[in-house]
C-alpha cells in the first residue's frame, strides 16, 4: 500500500540527511508501528507519506514514495486527502474549523460526501471517542488530550484507506489511549485500513502492532520485522521487554500478559531479596530504568543487523546524588544562592487562549522580566499552598475545592483523565488562571496578583506545548538568552539540552526541531533558572526512553537540592520512577493523594507494567527489580 524506493530526505542547511536508505513496503491492512530514538527521523518518514515532506517543510526528497500508486512528490497533500488521513504531533496546527462537530465533518465535506452519511459518521465518532459532551465546544477551550481526540476523530470520519499518525496517544490518558488503539485495530481488522503510526510509549502500543519499523539511529537504514524480532534488538523498548531481558526470558514478552506467564521463576528469585529497595536511592545501574534497563546483549535474529545505539552518557549529571525522602530535606537550602528563573510561562497551557496577544508574546515579555530586588533572597515559604480552590472556565467547573500543599524537595505526579483539571491547576500555580474562589500561594506570594519578575525564581512552568516558551531564531540564541536571564554561567542551558538529548544542532530554528528536541530545549530553558517550584505539563512527549532516564536523573538532582516538582502526566512509568507522591484528579476534584506505590497500584489504569507483572509483590520499575536481584544474589 505504501512503497518507499531508495528514499532520503535532506533539510535545507542540514549537514546530513535526516532520512536515508528507506527501501521497503508497508503492507495493506496492517498496523505498522514506527519506532526509534528522538530526532531520528520518524516524523520525516511519516511526512513523506502524507506529502507534508517536502511540500510544507522544504528540503529535498530523493527516491520515490507512493501511496496507493500515487507519488507523494508529485501529489500535494490535498490531492492525497481521499486516501491518506494524517494526525501530526501538534493537532492545534492542523485544525481548520473552530468547533468540535465542524472539525469532525470538515474532511468529509471537502470530499463531497452526502449529508446523511456525514451526519451518521459524526455521531458515530463522537461516541467512539467520548466527545459527545464536547460537540459544540470551541476547540481552543479544550484540554490537550481532548484536542488530540478531536484530531484523531477528524481523520477517521472520511474513512481513509491509509492512516498516518504521529504519536497519537501522547496527550491521552491511559484509558483513552487504549480506546483509541482498539478503534484503530478494529479499522485494520474490519475495514482493511493501513495504519502507520509513530509512538514512543511502546508499553501502550507494541502489542497492537502487526509489524514494527525501526529507525535505529540518525541516517541508519531502517529495519522492519515482527514486534518480537524488532524488540529483541531495538534500542527503544517498553518495560516488559527490559524486564524480559533482565530475567533472560526467551522469547521476550511484549505484553503484561506474556510476562506474567513467565514471571514465576523471577518472583522466586526476588523472594530472597531483603525487601523493597529505596526507590529513590541512587541508581545502581545508571542506564537502568523503565525502557532502557541494564540489558544483557540483545539477541539479533537472523537478517537483522543494527549499529550500536548512540546513547552517550549525560555529561554534566552523572554525579548527581539521588534525592533523599522529602521530609529528610525540608530546607530549601540549595537554591538560596541561585539567581532567578527566566522561564515563567504565561499561557494557560490547557489549550486555552493565550493570556495576551499572540501566542508566546507574553511569555517573551515575562522571560525577559528580571527579578525585582525584593525577590533576591530565596523564598523560605512553602513552595506552594493551594487552599479550597475552585476554578470556573466558561461553562466548565475545571477545579472544585482543591486543597494541596507542596513541600520543598517533594515530587508530585498529578494524574487523571483528560480534562480532569491538571493543566488548570498548574496554571493557577503560575498565576495565568485566577481561582474563582479559594487561595493559592507560591513561595509566599499570590501568583495571579504578583508581578512576573517577582515570581520567576519561585516558579517555572514547562507548558504542554513547549513551542509557547520559544521565541528566538536558533537553539543557541534561546540558550544564550536563558543563561543571561538567569545569570547562569554561559553554556549552562546548552549543556542541559545536550544532557537530555545528544545531537541537537545549535543553529537550527526551534520551529524545525523534532518534537523531542523541542521539549528538551524547553525543559533546559526552565531548568537553567532552577526555580524553587518546577511545574512540568506532560514532560515526556517525543522523548525516547534514554532521554527520559536522563530527565529523571536531572529532576532527582533538583529535588535533592530542595526544589519542589509538580508534573502533570499520563506517563505512568515516569510517575513510578520519579514521584514521591501521586495526586489523582477527577472532574476537577482530588480523588486520591498518597505515596506513589500505594496510589498507582490501586488502579490498573495508573499501574506501571512491572507492577502489573509482579503483583502482588511491590516492585514498580525495572530499576527496583535489578537492584533487588543484585541484593538477593550478591555473594
Ligand atoms: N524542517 C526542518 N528543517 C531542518 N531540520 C529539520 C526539519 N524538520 C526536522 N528536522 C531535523 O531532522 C531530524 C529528524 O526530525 P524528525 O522530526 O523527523 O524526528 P523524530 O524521529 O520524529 O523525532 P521525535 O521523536 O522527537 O518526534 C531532527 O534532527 C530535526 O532537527
Ligand atoms: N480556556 C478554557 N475555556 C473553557 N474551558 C476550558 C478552558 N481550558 C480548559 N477548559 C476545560 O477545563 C477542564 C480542565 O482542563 P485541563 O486542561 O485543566 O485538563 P487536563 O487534566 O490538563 O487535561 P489533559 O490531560 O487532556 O491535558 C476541561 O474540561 C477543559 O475542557
Amino acid at each position: 500500500m505504501i512503497r518507499f524506493e531508495q528514499v532520503s530526505v535532506v533539510y535545507e542547511g542540514a549537514s546530513a540527511p535526516s532520512l536515508r536508505g528507506v527501501d521497503l513496503v508497508i503492507p495493506e491492512g496492517e498496523l505498522t508501528l514506527l519506532v526509534g530514538p528522538s530526532g531520528v527521523g520518524k516524523s520525516t518518514l511519516l511526512g513523506t507519506v502524507s506529502g507534508l515532506v517536502p511540500h510544507f517543510t522544504g528540503g529535498t526528497l530523493r527516491g520515490r514514495v507512493t501511496v496507493a500508486g500515487r507519488d507523494t512528490r508529485t501529489h500535494e497533500p490535498r490531492e492525497l486527502a481521499d486516501v491518506v488521513g494524517t494526525v501530526g504531533q501538534d493537532p492545534l496546527a492542523h485544525f481548520v474549523t473552530d468547533v468540535v462537530e465542524d472539525e469532525l465533518a470538515y474532511g468529509m465535506e471537502s470530499l463531497g460526501l452526502p449529508p446523511a452519511v456525514m451526519r451518521r459518521r459524526v455521531e458515530e465518532t463522537l461516541d467512539l471517542l467520548g466527545l459527545n459532551e464536547l460537540r459544540d465546544r470551541p476547540i481552543a477551550t479544550l484540554s490537550g488530550g481532548q484536542q488530540q481526540r478531536v484530531a484523531i476523530g477528524s481523520v477517521l470520519t472520511p474513512h481513509p484507506r491509509v492512516l498516518v499518525l504521529d504519536e497519537p496517544t501522547s496527550a491521552l490518558d491511559p484509558a483513552a489511549a487504549e480506546e483509541v488503539l482498539a478503534v484503530l485495530q478494529r479499522l485494520v481488522h474490519d475495514l482493511g485500513t493501513t495504519v502507520l503510526m509513530a509512538e514512543h510509549r511502546l508499553e501502550r502500543v507494541v502489542q497492537y502492532a502487526d509489524r514494527v519499523l525501526l529507525l535505529p539511529s540518525p541516517g541508519a537504514a531502517p529495519v522492519i520485522g515482527t514486534p518480537a524480532e524488532i524488540m529483541a534488538v531495538s534500542p527503544v523498548h517498553p518495560p516488559v521487554v527490559s524486564l524480559g531481558r533482565l530475567a533472560g526470558w526467551s522469547p521476550l514478552p511484549l505484553s503484561v500478559r506474556d510476562a506474567r506467564r513467565r514471571a514465576a521463576p523471577l518472583v522466586a528469585r526476588l523472594s530472597a531479596a531483603p525487601g523493597i529497595p529505596d526507590r529513590l536511592s541512587g541508581p545502581a545501574h545508571p542506564a537502568a530504568s523503565q525502557g532502557s534497563a541494564p540489558d544483557p546483549a540483545p539477541q539479533t535474529p537472523a537478517g537483522l543487523k543494527l549499529p550500536a545505539p548512540p546513547v552517550p552518557a549525560p555529561p554534566a549529571f552523572e554525579a548527581i546524588p539521588a534525592p533523599p525522602a522529602p521530609e529528610a530535606n525540608p530546607a530549601p537550602s540549595a537554591f538560596e544562592a541561585i539567581p532567578a528563573s527566566p522561564a515563567f510561562e504565561a499561557r494557560g497551557s490547557g489549550g486555552g487562549a493565550p493570556v495576551a496577544g499572540a501566542p508566546g508574546l507574553l511569555s517573551r515579555l515575562l522571560r525577559r522580566g528580571r527579578p525585582s530586588p525584593d525577590s533576591a533572597p530565596a523564598p523560605r515559604e512553602a513552595p506552594a499552598e493551594v487552599h479550597r480552590v475552585t476554578v470556573r472556565r466558561g461553562r466548565v467547573q475545571a477545579l472544585h475545592d482543591i486543597t494541596l500543599t507542596v513541600a520543598p524537595g517533594e515530587t508530585i505526579a498529578l494524574m487523571g483523565r483528560n480534562g480532569a483539571g491538571k493543566s488548570t491547576l498548574l496554571s493557577t500555580l503560575v498565576g495565568t488562571v485566577t481561582p474563582t474562589t479559594g487561595e493559592v500561594t507560591v513561595g509566599g506570594r499570590t501568583p495571579h496578583r504578583t508581578a512576573p519578575p517577582e515570581m520567576v525564581r519561585r516558579v517555572g512552568l514547562v507548558p504542554q506545548e513547549p513551542r509557547d516558551l520559544l521565541y528566538a531564531d536558533t537553539v543557541a540564541a534561546e540558550c544564550a538568552a536563558a543563561d543571561s536571564d538567569a545569570a547562569a554561567p554561559p553554556g549552562t542551558c546548552r549543556d542541559l539540552v545536550s544532557a537530555l538529548l545528544p545531537d541537537v544542532p545549535d543553529d537550527i530554528h526551534p520551529r524545525d526541531l523534532s518534537e523531542g528536541q523541542r521539549l528538551a530545549l524547553a525543559l533546559a530553558l526552565v531548568l537553567t533558572g532552577r526555580p524553587a517550584l518546577l511545574l512540568l505539563d506532560e514532560p515526556t512527549r517525543g522523548l525516547d526512553y534514554a532521554a527520559k532516564v536522563r530527565l529523571v536523573e536531572i529532576l532527582r538532582g533538583l529535588a535533592a537540592d530542595g526544589h519542589a516538582i509538580v508534573l502533570a502526566t499520563h506517563d505512568v512509568e515516569l510517575a513510578a520512577e520519579l514521584a514521591h507522591r501521586v495526586v489523582i484528579l477527577a472532574g476537577g476534584e482530588i480523588v486520591a493523594d498518597g505515596p506513589t506505590a500505594e496510589v498507582v497500584v490501586s488502579s490498573p489504569a495508573f499501574a506501571p507494567q512491572v507492577a502489573k507483572v509482579l503483583a502482588p509483590d511491590p516492585w514498580l520499575t525495572v530499576r527496583q527489580v535489578a537492584e533487588a536481584l543484585d541484593a538477593a544474589e550478591a555473594p
